[in-house]
């Protein structure tokens, strides 16, 4: 029976979360999740973070490709995002997003002890890995990062614009920014196609007061940098308009870890696990050598 006055917790598409994968937040919100989980004994675990406006299920095609190595995949929508709970595109303070990935985390490690711990961020996702790898420095065998927010992109955070946001965020936090456009996240049309019509993507502006968030992320990211010492596996594109591949580079100059490689793609744009099949196929192929290695991967296909 409900208790007395509180209608059953439904997600933002109107399906009961007693039907839904999720936990609870420390704000007591219901937050949705996903897990891939392998045929085969579990070798480790790996954790997919999404990024700004999109959701968890976007990332199916990765999670297919980890589970034939035999990780345990898992993920969740941050709050604000997906069928999550929370005002769209919407968050008090950046730090929410890592502190409910640090609650998954700690509950998948509870699940599967012992196993070793990956991560794999893409754009605003990607700054939540490396801070949630900051505040977990031995938590982690390694760090996958997909076109990484570390910068904010120079067009759209010239000091000007960055000091008005940050005044307009006093008077009006809830104007928008405009939204973020499709065609800049791929080459690929049939994934701009795919992502504009995704009734779980949010395709309303980005606030004034969102826009602040990633702001203190990217400078938060910054100060995290020079003792981030995780194995890194970076790709970034150099036509990629959302977030600037200079971001990769200083991430490249400043981190001590003594195993960090970065990839990048001639003229492609930023999503790179949903850009033209060359850069996709390449990006997942680097992916499983990277993590074949990282286990001390059994023969692997393209040993010489
Ligand atoms: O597959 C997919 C679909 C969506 C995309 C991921 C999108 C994502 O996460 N972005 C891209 C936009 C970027 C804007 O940045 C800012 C904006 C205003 C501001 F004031 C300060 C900053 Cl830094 C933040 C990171 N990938």
């Amino acid at each position: 029976m409900m208790p007395e006055g509180s209608a059953p917790a439904v997600s933002p598409q109107g399906v009961l979360y007693a039907e839904l994968t999720h936990y609870i937040n420390a704000d007591g919100q219901h937050i949705f999740s996903r897990y891939w989980k392998p045929s085969g004994s579990p070798r480790a675990l790996m954790f997919i973070v999404h990024g700004a406006g999109e959701h968890c299920c976007r990332y199916d095609d990765l999670a297919q490709i980890l589970t034939a190595l035999n990780f345990v995949v898992f993920s969740h929508d941050h709050v604000g995002h997906g069928q999550s709970e929370g005002e769209r595109m919407t968050v008090p303070d950046f730090h929410i997003f890592v502190r409910d990935v640090i609650q998954h985390l700690d509950l998948m490690k509870k699940q599967y002890p012992g196993l070793p711990l990956f991560m794999c961020g893409h754009s605003m996702g990607g700054a939540i890995a490396i801070l949630t790898a900051d505040e977990r420095p031995d938590d982690f065998s390694g760090l996958i990062l997909i076109s990484p927010l570390v910068l904010p992109n120079p067009q759209s955070a010239t000091s000007f614009k960055v000091f008005a946001a940050k005044m307009l965020n006093y008077v009006l936090p809830n104007l928008s920014l405009g939204s973020i456009d499709p065609n800049f996240v791929s080459r690929n049309k049939k994934e701009v196609e795919a992502y504009t019509s995704d009734p779980l993507v949010y395709h309303g502006g980005m606030k004034v007061s969102f826009g602040v968030q990633l702001l203190n992320a990217t400078s938060r990211v910054e100060k995290a940098l020079p003792h981030f010492k995780v194995p890194l596996l970076l790709f970034h594109g150099t036509l990629d308009k959302l977030c600037d591949i200079r971001g990769s580079h200083v991430m490249m100059d400043t981190i001590q870890s003594e195993e960090k490689t970065l990839k990048v793609y001639e003229g492609a744009f930023h999503a790179l696990h949903k850009e033209l099949p060359e850069v996709t196929s390449n990006v997942f192929q680097e992916i499983e050598g990277w993590l074949q290695q990282r286990l001390g991967g059994t023969g692997s296909s393209n040993m010489v």
